[in-house]
């Protein structure tokens, strides 16, 4: 088995008495899907912000390839190749495909006359947005100069799950893909999910809908009251054993880490 890409070792966060994180590790490998499901307020998203430098945990390491990290902001995550997709697309609506994925990085030329004004290479970021959408393998968006706000759900969460897989990504963090999708579509977003995989980066999927958890997981981390109750496999555990471990109707003994 491959090292781990991203791990997480015994992190605590507290809230005043509230306690959002109890000694919560976590691994996760290249080409790989780790689910993280669990009860509303059992520690989901205080995890994820923790491990996209959005929160700093009180306690416990993170460690990327290996090596400890300290991220103090988001950048600092995406520097060390982490992306996130949050439920609250950060997409920008007026821009078009193309635009959406550059989104900061843009790529510039020489403006007229060596003029220290340098536009943007409009032409260059499309042919590059066009062949990263075909290798992905997303054929929903098919119009890369399509304004985003034209486009539907799925297709908008494929606009911000393709950019956060853009810039030598290594891990990408997805905040309930599918929460607010139709069928048709949660099913285009699982499948990208899937390609992301096959293409060997790591991925960790935060959702509510078991079906979806089963379907692309390749082991479920169960979050349970700010702790971790017990890391499954779709092989090992059926989705009713993972709610039932959820909610603390029944325990794990063995633990898939
Ligand atoms: N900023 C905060 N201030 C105080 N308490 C917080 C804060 N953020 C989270 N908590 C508490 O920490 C615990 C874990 O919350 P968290 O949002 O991580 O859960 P979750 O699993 O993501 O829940 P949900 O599925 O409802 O989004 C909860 O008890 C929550 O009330």
């Amino acid at each position: 088995m491959s090292a781990p890409v991203l791990e997480a070792r015994g992190l605590v966060k507290l809230f005043g008495r509230v306690v959002g994180l109890d000694d919560v590790s976590l691994t996760v490998r290249a080409g790989e899907v780790l689910a993280v499901i669990g009860d509303n307020g059992a520690g989901k998203s205080t995890l994820i912000k923790c491990l996209s430098g959005a929160m700093v945990p009180d306690r416990g390491t993170i460690l990327v390839d290996g090596e400890q990290v300290h991220f103090k902001r988001p950048q600092d995550a995406r520097d060390a190749g982490i992306e996130t997709v949050y439920q609250t697309l950060a997409v920008a609506p007026a821009l078009d495909i193309a635009s959406n994925l550059f989104l900061a990085r843009e790529i510039r030329r020489k403006g007229p006359l060596g003029s220290v004004l340098r536009m943007l290479d409009t032409r260059e970021m499309r042919r590059q947005a066009e062949e990263h959408v075909k290798r992905l393998g997303i054929t929903t968006l098919q119009n890369i100069g399509q304004a985003v706000e034209t486009l539907s759900g799925g297709q908008r969460q494929a606009v911000a799950v393709a950019r956060a897989a853009a810039f030598g990504g290594k891990v990408v963090i997805l905040d309930e893909p599918t929460a607010a999708l139709g069928v048709r579509e949660s099913g285009q977003v699982l499948r990208l999910v899937k390609d992301l995989r096959d293409q060997g980066l790591a991925v960790i999927l935060i959702s509510h809908n078991m079906p979806h958890v089963f379907e692309v997981a390749d082991r479920v981390h169960i979050q349970r009251l700010g702790g971790c109750a017990g890391v499954v496999t779709p092989a090992s555990h059926s989705m009713e054993d993972a709610v039932a471990i959820m909610t603390g109707a029944k325990t794990l003994t063995a633990s898939a880490e």
